[in-house]
């Protein structure tokens, strides 16, 4: 039975209210709590969302920077199956995407160049490592270009290749700059043959190779012989396309793995690599020696022409490229004096001679420098008067050491190395200055005779320089007579004639020196402009002994007067060749028996002694 007095009543009243209280109590921590994990909840949330925000963010960013790159991008699988291209791409290779997403990247044809190592292949672990490269690719329509890659590998948390980003950027321009200048820097222009510098590369590494392989590589230095005339008479075009056919007959007499060069002007050269006998070069000079003188056309006109080859091997004649090229050019100018279109071999006696005309060269500018030469001047006698018509100058080295050295010992030296024109225009200066000197001391007229050398006589600027002396000097040029020998006027005789009309014009007397010892062709003789024939001193020796000398020098004097030309007999040493010479009508004497040639001190005596023997 229930309790039901007031203050039983009033008890349990109490009791729910503290239940109450406590529940209440209850309920607001558990709700404080439940709203603090909801704060804390919402926090999180709040956060994840602007992480997830900041996330997509910057793969927005990423995915536009790929989209949107100045480099093709594509991305693979690890078979290389495209999933994923960029629009530059699409733009770079042609291929649309629809087209290539679940292709290979096989389908740009990616190979690497020059060295021939292929792509790696794409399912390989050999791409670990970033790998970057030019590789020449092919475009869809077939055309190719070249293409600066990087290949990247992607990796998942557990370190596994998910994917490859291949990206590129087209090169194909800056290639072919690169290209063109290398062509430029290594390639003759006209000919498209290696040029000197691709040459001498090409040289070291033959000598390494025959060193390594125990074989021997030639070294042919050649020289076209008629160039400069064919240049001179058809032009420069005709002598451009000639030297285009040449380059192709050279390349047609050597096999691939020799090299023809173009080092300038006619000059070619040819490495012949890998031979294991002479017989071999021998072979293909005698090739080369034929194909060029097979008939060629120029426009209307037919040319033959010849070659000179110089050769030299390695490692039997040097190992060092300087020395192979010196070698090569000293035969070829042996080849060439020995008379052309044939090849000679380079020998250390040419290299010895070589050194010797070195020195000699040596000597002969520093006796420049230092006032050696001086001229001595032999009188040349009119056998009608019997006075003195003229002097000729002769040269002398008054050499340190060696005392006094004859013309003969140097001019030819100084001829070959070019020097005799410094030499010469000496000569033609202080000649000209002492016989100005001599005609004010003396009061007479007297004439100086000059040795032209041929190189002198070719010298373009002979001309000049001869005005030039004329006017620095002050002599009259009646007084100057050029002496030149027959050789030189052979070349090319219409071009020496206007040269000659140019000099004679200005009152220059003009002397063939040596007439007889050389060619001496009388149709020849008729047309050059010149004034005196010098026979020469061997035809004069043996007078009166040989009869064959007298006749053939009565005809020279014979043929000379019906020309209108005057006669001079030069070597006259006694009074029978004097006598043979006045009776047979000869114009001028020279010689010892008239007088040895004297310095400037003892010619002056001589003029004012008159100690000339009569004539
Ligand atoms: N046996 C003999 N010889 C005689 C007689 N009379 C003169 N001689 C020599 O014969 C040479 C004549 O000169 P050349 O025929 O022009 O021959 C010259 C000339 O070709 C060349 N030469 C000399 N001086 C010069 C020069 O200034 N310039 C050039 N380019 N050549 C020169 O050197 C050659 C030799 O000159 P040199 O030794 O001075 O020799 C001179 C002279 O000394 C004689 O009665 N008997």
């Amino acid at each position: 039975v229930a309790d039901i007095t007031p203050s039983a009543v009033m008890a349990t009243d109490n009791d729910s209210l503290a239940v109450k209280l406590i529940a209440s109590a209850f309920i607001a921590v558990l709700f404080g709590l439940l709203c603090l994990i909801l704060i804390r909840l919402n926090l999180k949330l709040q956060q994840n969302i602007s992480q997830r925000e900041e996330t997509e963010l910057s793969l927005t960013k990423l995915s536009s920077a790929v989209t949107n790159s100045g480099a093709s991008i594509a991305i693979t699988n690890t078979h290389g199956t495209i999933e994923y291209v960029n629009e530059k791409f699409c733009e770079l290779t042609g291929y649309s995407q629809e087209y290539v997403l679940g292709r290979s990247i096989d389908i740009l044809g990616l190979t690497r160049f020059p060295d021939g190592e292929e792509v790696p292949t794409w399912n390989m672990s050999c791409l670990r490592d970033n790998w970057k490269g030019d590789l020449l690719s092919h475009r869809k329509d077939g055309s190719q270009f070249w293409c600066a890659t990087t290949i990247s590998a992607v990796y998942d948390k557990y370190q596994s290749i998910t994917s490859y980003i291949v990206s590129g950027i087209d090169i194909t321009e800056l290639k072919e700059t690169n290209s063109a200048m290398e062509q430029l820097a290594l390639f003759d222009v006209l000919t498209g043959l290696a040029n000197r510098r691709l040459f001498i590369d090409r040289m070291g590494q033959s000598i390494a190779a025959s060193q390594r392989r125990n074989t021997i590589a030639a070294l042919l230095f050649l020289d076209l012989d008629q160039f400069k005339r064919i240049n001179d008479t058809l032009g420069h075009d005709a002598g451009d396309e000639l030297l285009l056919i040449v380059a192709e007959r050279l390349k047609s007499c050597v096999r691939a793995q020799d090299t023809v060069a173009r080092l300038g002007g006619d000059e070619f050269t040819i490495l012949l690599n890998d031979i294991n006998d002479v017989q071999s070069i021998t072979h293909i000079a005698n090739q080369i020696l034929k194909d060029l003188k097979e008939p060629i056309m120029l426009g209307k006109h037919e040319v033959i022409i010849s070659t000179s080859i110089g050769i030299t091997l390695t490692p039997n004649d040097s190992q060092d490229v300087d020395s192979l090229m010196k070698n090569a050019d000293l035969a070829l100018y042996h080849a060439k004096e020995r008379g052309r279109d044939g090849y000679y071999f380079f020998t250390e006696e040419l290299n010895t001679k070589a050194l010797k005309l070195l020195h000699i060269e040596q000597e002969l500018r520093h006796a420049l420098q230092m006032d050696e030469f001086s001229i001595v001047y032999q009188p040349q006698v009119c056998l009608k008067t019997g006075s003195i018509s003229s002097i000729e100058a002769l040269i002398r080295w008054n050499h340190p050491v060696r005392g006094e050295v004859a013309p003969d010992e140097f001019i030819a030296i100084a001829e070959e190395t070019g020097l005799i024109v410094q030499i010469g225009e000496w000569v033609l200066k202080n000649a000209c200055m002492q016989t100005q000197m001599l005609q004010q001391l003396t009061g007479q007229p007297i004439r100086v005779a000059v040795n032209l050398s041929s190189r002198q006589f070719s010298d373009p600027n002979l001309e000049t320089i001869i005005e030039e002396v004329l006017v620095e000097t002050g002599i009259d040029p009646t007084y100057l007579e050029l002496e030149v020998t027959e050789s030189m006027l052979m070349d090319d005789i219409d071009k020496v004639i206007q040269q000659l009309n140019r000099i004679k014009s200005a009152g220059i007397t003009i002397t063939i020196d040596d007439f007889g010892s050389g060619y001496s062709s009388l149709s020849y003789l008729k047309r050059l402009p010149v004034d005196i024939l010098k026979v020469d001193r061997e035809f004069v020796r043996d007078i009166p002994d040989d009869l064959n000398d007298m006749e053939i020098t009565s005809a020279i004097i014979a043929i000379a007067h019906k020309l209108n030309l005057k006669v001079i007999a030069e070597g006259v040493e006694n009074i029978d060749q004097r006598d043979f010479l006045v009776i047979n009508k000869c114009d001028y004497a020279q010689g010892y028996y008239f007088s040895r040639p004297l310095t400037f001190e003892d010619l002056y005596s001589f003029f004012t002694a008159g100690q000339l023997k009569s004539a």
